[in-house]
């Protein structure tokens, strides 16, 4: 670890993860990265086709808007566009971070755009699956447009437990370049129904 550099950004996040399963970060990306990753989804809606998203996976996938109704396309990490590269960039300098401090073994991950348009919602759910749960932190990234009023709806809730052990919910605004990290097998969470369409990528870094 001869060339190891303390990163104190990487290490609040690291602490929030470790002390609540769960961390809120705004300046992950910077605002021009952000603007241009929103350019970039954006195009990427016009020319290919976003699919209506399923929940379950493999032969278990199924269409139920009354769970879930963002459309979404995946990231190609074979072939990122040059922006994509600049976010890869940075989310496998975080990855090989945590590896070294925390030994959680992560081997990458799996990233897709996500668009809810005006009406839809994403039911309360964890992001494993039963047949695979190698998915260890999600990542929410919001693109949302520069001038996003909460009073748009499409907050993530996320599930949690108050000092009496009763249920809470912890409510996160999907501000333009917030990233929200989270333990993908712990916490159950939910996006409350948005009515001005949201954008965002969405990935799950993986264990082996
Ligand atoms: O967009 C969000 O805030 C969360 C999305 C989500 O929970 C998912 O795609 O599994
Ligand atoms: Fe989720």
């Amino acid at each position: 670890m001869s060339d190891f550099e303390v990163n104190l950004f990487y290490e609040l996040i690291i602490d929030d993860l470790m002390n609540r399963k769960y961390s809120v970060v705004d300046a992950f990306f910077t605002a021009q990265e952000i603007e241009l990753f929103r350019a970039n989804l954006k195009l990427k809606r016009e020319l290919s086709s976003f699919k209506k998203a399923a929940i379950g996976n493999n032969e278990n996938e199924q269409i139920v808007e009354e769970i879930r109704g963002d459309s979404i396309l995946w990231l190609d990490e074979t072939e990122p566009d040059e922006v994509e590269k600049m976010y890869f960039d940075k989310v496998n300098d975080f990855i090989l971070y945590v590896n070294r401090t925390c030994y959680l073994g992560l081997q990458g991950g799996e990233f897709h755009y996500a668009c809810y348009p005006p009406g839809t919602f994403y039911k309360r759910h964890l992001d494993i699956f039963h047949s695979d749960t190698r998915r260890t932190l999600s990542m929410v990234l919001y693109l949302n447009d520069e001038h996003w009023n909460p009073s748009w709806g499409g907050e993530l809730a996320i599930y949690l437990q108050d000092e009496d052990a009763n249920e809470k919910q912890e409510i996160i605004h999907a501000l333009p370049g917030r990233l929200v990290i989270f333990d993908s097998k712990a916490l159950e969470h939910e996006v409350k129904m948005v009515n001005h369409t949201r954008y965002s990528i969405t990935g799950w870094l993986k264990t082996r």
